[in-house]
C-alpha cells in the first residue's frame, strides 16, 4: 500500500510514548505515514514496535538549559522536521515542553495540530508548573483536540476553544497499549510508591515513606516498593538509609504493570499512573493537592486526593490500606476502556484528508 500523507509526531518521554504509540500502529493501517521526531535526551530509548517508521532524531537534547531555552531550540527542531518531512499535520500528547513546542511549530509551518489528551484541567495554571501552563496554551493554538473525558471537553469548551467538528472524545490511549501488553496478576503483599513530581518536596516524600514503615508495613503490606526517581537524585543517599523499604531504579513499562498490578495498593504523583492503577482497579493514594483527572477519583475508580501531608491524611492511608487487604485474586483490565487509539487514527484520517500538503 502507497503511503502519502504524513503526519509528524514529536515524542520526548515515556508517558508521550505510552499515550502515543497504538495511535501511530493504527494511523499506518489508515494510509498515514507517521514521522517520529524523538525529542528525548540520549537516555530515552523508543520501543522497539516504533523501530520500523521513518525517525528525525534530536536525542543529544539536554533539558538541563531551562525550560525556555530548550522550548526555543525544540521549536526549530519541531519545525524543521516538519519542513523536511513534508508533514501534513503534527499530533502531539499532554503537557509536556515537548508538546508544547509542536503547537508553536503546527503555527509556524501553518499546519493542523491534533493534541491528544485535550482539555485537562487542574485548577492553577501554576501548579502544576509548567504543565498546566502548557497544556492551556496548547489548547488555544490546537487545531483539533482530542479528550479523554466529558469533563474535559466542557473545559475546552468553556475556554472558548472549540470550533464545528474539531474535537472528539475517546477512551485514554494508555488503556490500547496496557491491553497490547496483556498484564495481569495475582495481588501480592506489597504495595509501590512512585513520586517525581517536581511540585513534590523531598520532605514530603520522606515523611510519607516513614508514615509508611511506621503504620503500615506489617500489619497490612510486607514489602512497599519505592522508585528511586531522577528527581530526587540528591537524595539517593539518604533514600537508600531508610530502612524496610525496597528501593528500585525505574523498570521496563512492562515489569512496572506487572508491580502495579499486583500492589495491594499504590501511591503516586503521576498522571499515567492514575489512570493505570484505575484501569487495573489497583486502590491509589494520590500524593498531590490537585489533579486533572478529578474524574477518576469519582466514578469507577478506586483513588483518593490525599495531599502533601501524610501524617494528616493518615485515616485515609489508614483506610485504604486496610480496605485493599481485604481484596483477593487476579487484577485484570478493564476491557471496556480500549479502543481510543483507533478512533483517534479515524479521526486524524478523515481530517488530514481533506486538508492535505
Ligand atoms: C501533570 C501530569 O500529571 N502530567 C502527566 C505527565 O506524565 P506522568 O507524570 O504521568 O509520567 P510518569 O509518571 O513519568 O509515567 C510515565 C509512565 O512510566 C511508567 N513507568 C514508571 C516507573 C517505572 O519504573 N517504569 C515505568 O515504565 C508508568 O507506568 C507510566 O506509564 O506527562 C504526560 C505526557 O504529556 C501527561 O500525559 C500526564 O498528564
Amino acid at each position: 500500500m502507497r503511503l502519502t500523507m504524513k503526519i509528524l509526531i514529536p515524542i520526548g518521554t515515556l508517558a508521550e510514548e505510552v499515550k502515543l504509540i497504538d495511535v501511530i500502529l493504527y494511523l499506518e493501517r489508515y494510509n498515514i505515514n507517521p514521522i517520529i521526531c524523538r525529542t528525548s535526551q540520549g537516555k530515552f530509548r523508543l520501543a522497539e514496535e516504533l523501530s520500523r517508521f521513518d525517525l528525525i532524531d534530536y536525542s543529544d537534547n539536554k533539558y538541563e538549559i531551562g525550560i525556555l531555552t530548550a522550548a526555543r531550540r525544540l521549536v526549530g527542531q519541531v519545525s524543521a522536521a516538519a519542513r523536511q518531512s513534508g508533514s501534513a499535520a503534527i499530533a502531539c500528547v499532554g503537557d509536556t515542553t515537548t508538546a508544547w513546542s509542536a503547537a508553536i511549530s503546527a503555527q509556524e509551518e501553518g499546519i493542523p495540530l491534533f493534541h491528544i489528551e485535550a482539555g485537562m484541567r487542574a485548577p492553577s495554571i501554576t501548579s502544576p508548573f509548567p504543565e498546566e501552563m502548557f497544556r492551556r496554551s496548547i489548547d488555544l493554538l490546537s487545531t483539533f483536540h482530542i479528550a479523554f473525558d466529558k469533563v474535559d471537553l466542557m473545559n475546552l469548551w468553556r475556554e472558548g476553544c472549540l470550533r464545528d467538528d474539531c474535537a472528539i472524545l475517546t477512551n485514554s490511549t494508555v488503556y490500547d497499549d496496557m491491553l497490547r501488553r496483556q498484564t495481569w496478576s495475582p495481588i501480592k503483599e506489597h504495595a509501590v510508591v512512585h513520586v517525581h513530581r517536581r511540585e513534590t518536596p523531598l520532605s514530603a516524600l520522606i515523611c510519607l515513606i516513614n508514615t509508611l514503615r511506621e503504620k503500615i508495613i506489617g500489619n497490612y503490606v510486607d514489602d512497599i516498593y519505592v522508585v528511586n526517581n531522577r528527581r530526587y537524585a540528591c537524595a539517593e543517599e539518604k533514600l537508600k538509609k531508610i530502612k524496610d523499604i525496597i528501593l528500585i531504579n525505574p523498570i521496563e513499562r512492562h515489569k512496572f504493570l506487572r508491580l502495579i498490578a499486583s500492589s495491594r495498593f499504590v501511591v503516586s504523583d503521576s498522571g499515567t499512573l492514575q489512570e493505570e492503577c484505575a484501569a487495573f482497579s489497583v486502590p491509589h493514594l494520590v500524593f498531590r493537592n490537585e489533579t486533572e483527572r478529578p474524574y477518576l477519583l469519582s466514578h469507577n475508580a478506586p483513588a483518593w486526593l490525599i495531599g502533601h501531608d501524610p501524617a494528616a491524611s493518615l485515616p485515609i492511608i489508614r483506610g485504604v490500606a486496610r480496605y485493599a487487604r481485604e481484596q483477593i485474586g487476579v487484577r485484570k483490565l478493564r476491557q471496556e476502556w480500549a479502543g481510543g487509539s483507533e478512533k483517534i487514527a479515524n479521526f486524524i484520517f478523515k481530517k488530514i484528508s481533506s486538508v492535505g500538503r
